[in-house]
């Protein structure tokens, strides 16, 4: 056997060998956070110690699931490793009492199927085997020529892929809604400023319009158009000042005093958001005071998040190299896009959790 001639063949090192194999280890399985997450969701857990109302014990818990008998046991350890995790809590049936029962935190919260800011159709969607399995071709991606994994796997980009399976855009589509609601109640409720003053305003690929709903509950005064590719605004309804245009960001938008990019430029290269960017610019009417390009995305590396943000932050920006040709940007790479489009100024406030509300001036 080879002899290890290595920094860690000594014996002081054996702790930090071991902590180095640990450290690999959680690493390994940290998918098992996503999986038990998913199926906690798929067995309805959030929901049915919603109903019951006070901390559910276990065998309250296992006798409301829908499984097999056999899997009784495996119930506390689902629960035990989503209470490790901070998904669920546990707390005494009564201030006396020894006995546990588990809690819902502020994460499973979010999870809870009528929460006006469910979480839950976002994570169904990313963690759908269809989103998934491109993750599974990321080094053949780094071997190809590919703009994206999704292309690698499937062999067609990732809207090419949503026309011919409509699941696709429909889970797609549910999960940017379920954030876009939750994102605009924060943005309606800390940042309302940005909206006033402004007659008119287009919500770029802004899907099924749940953004654009809002802000004109909020605002009737403003006339918002929400600009999608053709087949996701096709079966909707608009109304008194909320219309749908099908349409493409890539040639034109129509005109407006303000233009809203939620979640847009992190799909795209910036050769291709600087198009984007100038497509909205010739777009604004309004003055150089109120006209302006509202966008709500990260603004990444500004050094203020704790391990867990930046960590989200990186995995978002992994996320759109596997299945878009975008990326997550600093203020460096922000600033370079508005100003290679033709704009004189911008505005970042860090006000939306990981993401920030930019405003751009033209
Ligand atoms: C990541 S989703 C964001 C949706 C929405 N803004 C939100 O945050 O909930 C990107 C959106 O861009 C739309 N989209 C993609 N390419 C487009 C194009 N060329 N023109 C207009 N919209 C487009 C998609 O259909 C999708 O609704
Ligand atoms: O899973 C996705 C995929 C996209 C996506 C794919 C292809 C495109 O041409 C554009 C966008 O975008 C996403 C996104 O913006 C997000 O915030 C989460 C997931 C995805």
């Amino acid at each position: 056997m080879e002899r290890l001639n290595h920094k860690w063949a000594g014996e002081e090192h054996s702790t930090q060998l071991l902590q180095a194999q640990a450290h690999i280890w959680n690493h390994i399985f940290s998918f098992i956070n996503s999986m038990t997450l998913k199926s906690a969701i798929e067995l309805g857990i959030p929901d049915i110690i919603k109903k019951h109302g006070r901390p559910i014990t276990l065998s309250e818990l296992t006798s409301a699931l829908p499984i097999h008998p056999t899997k009784i046991p495996s119930v506390y350890r689902l629960m035990r490793i989503l209470v490790h995790s901070g998904i669920f809590a546990k707390k005494k049936l009564t201030k006396l009492d020894e006995e546990e029962g588990y809690i819902l935190t502020d994460a499973s919260q979010l999870l809870l199927k009528d929460h006006p800011f469910s979480i839950t159709p976002f994570v169904m969607a990313m963690l759908n085997p269809i989103v998934t399995k491109p993750w599974h071709y990321m080094n053949t991606w780094f071997q190809n020529n590919d703009p994206a994994a999704f292309n690698t796997a499937y062999g067609m980009t990732f809207w090419d892929y949503s026309t011919q399976e409509p699941s696709l855009a429909n889970f797609f589509n549910d999960a940017m809604a379920s954030d876009t609601r939750l994102v605009t109640s924060v943005l309606l409720k800390e940042c309302k400023g940005v909206f006033e003053g402004l007659k008119s305003l287009v919500d770029v690929g802004g899907g099924t319009g749940t953004m654009a709903k809002a802000i004109v509950d909020a605002f009737p005064e403003i006339d918002c158009t929400v600009l999608d590719l053709p087949h996701v605004v096709a079966d909707l309804q608009g109304s008194k000042n909320l219309k749908y245009a099908g349409g493409d960001m890539f040639e034109a938008v129509p005109p407006a005093d303000a233009i809203i990019l939620k979640w847009i430029l992190h799909d795209w290269s910036d050769e291709d958001s600087v198009k984007i960017l100038e497509r909205c610019k010739e777009a604004i009417t309004s003055n150089k005071k109120k006209g302006k390009v509202i966008i709500i995305d990260m603004n990444v590396e500004n050094q203020k998040g704790d391990h867990e943000s930046i960590e989200t932050q990186l995995f978002f920006d992994t996320l759109m190299m596997m299945m878009t040709t975008g990326k997550e940007r600093n203020e460096k790479e922000w600033a370079q896009l508005f100003s290679d489009a033709g704009f004189s100024d911008y505005k970042i406030t860090p006000i939306l959790g990981l993401r920030s509300l930019i405003e751009v001036y033209p």
